[in-house]
């Protein structure tokens, strides 16, 4: 693991540890169950197929950024996405690297109808009946940041508490690892991410995408995550035969972040 990403997890192992005192689990299941239930993510990103789905992202900061918009307002930016074609929605819960919020979520589902991800290290069960009580559609999965047998474990969980997982990979091993627990326990619940992010430099690559893909046997249900900015990029994806895509800095750094999406879909959608 890299630094970076061992530093966040060994936080975010004591975050869980100090919040579950505060909030036992048997609360936040029984918080799970009581909420509305989820919105179909896996069908909102992959159909139809061969369409340019773009998944957009609410994140006010990064640690390879800094601070990226100032005047965040998550309710209203959820919204332009929205109003402007995105087709999911990501939003950081990360605090402390990313000034995220959990609340986030309940808030933008008020006002939006799109399916919601949470988008944070998940690495204790704890977190996956967190966010269902929150209100996500769907989690995040970091292969880099778990076990194998770990993976199963929450990979179980999301499926039974009906979550989407988006299961991401950095590298070439940890994509070889997970593959086969794409589809698993069952088909229609988990997309796989190919993070543009090479995770020791901090710097984006789409062609990392583009190495990783010959790896991947069904591309409906691959994600590109990370540095994409332009339709150029899109483009470049698709004809990969890459079309679903998560896209967050870029937009967050315009004045304007619908006219942003949709100069950004352009004529691909
Ligand atoms: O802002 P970008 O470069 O468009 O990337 C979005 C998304 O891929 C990125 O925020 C991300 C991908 N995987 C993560 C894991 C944790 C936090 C953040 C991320």
């Amino acid at each position: 693991m890299s630094d970076m990403l061992s530093q966040i997890v060994n936080d975010k192992r004591l975050e869980v540890e100090t919040t579950r005192r505060s909030r036992p689990l048997e609360d936040v299941k029984a918080a799970a169950q009581d909420a509305a239930p989820p919105r179909n993510f896996f069908a909102a990103v992959t159909r139809p197929k061969g369409k340019l789905r773009v998944i957009a992202e609410v994140k006010k900061a990064s640690p390879s950024a800094g601070v990226i918009r100032e005047d965040f307002d998550p309710v209203a930016i959820a919204r332009a996405y929205h109003e402007n074609g995105a087709a999911a929605l990501s939003c950081l819960t990360d605090e402390k690297y990313f000034q995220g919020k959990l609340e986030y979520i309940q808030q933008i589902k008020k006002v939006v109808p799109l399916p919601v991800l949470r988008k944070d290290f998940i690495v204790d069960p704890y977190q996956i009946y967190e966010a269902r009580a929150a209100g996500a559609d769907a989690i995040l999965l970091i292969a880099e940041c778990l076990g194998e047998a770990q993976m199963i474990d929450l990979l179980i969980l999301a499926t039974e508490l009906k979550l989407t997982a988006l299961v991401e990979v950095h590298d070439y091993e940890s994509l070889i690892q997970v593959q086969s627990h794409v589809g698993f326990p069952h088909p229609g619940y988990q997309l796989l991410g190919i993070n543009n992010r090479n995770l020791k430099t901090m710097t984006t690559d789409i062609g990392h995408t583009m190495e990783l893909l010959k790896e991947v046997p069904n591309t409906d249900i691959l994600v590109s995550e990370s540095g994409i900015r332009t339709n150029e990029d899109i483009q470049r994806l698709a004809e990969a035969g890459v079309h679903r895509v998560l896209v967050g800095e870029h937009l967050m750094r315009q004045p304007d972040v619908g006219e942003a999406l949709r100069e950004l879909i352009g004529e691909s959608a």
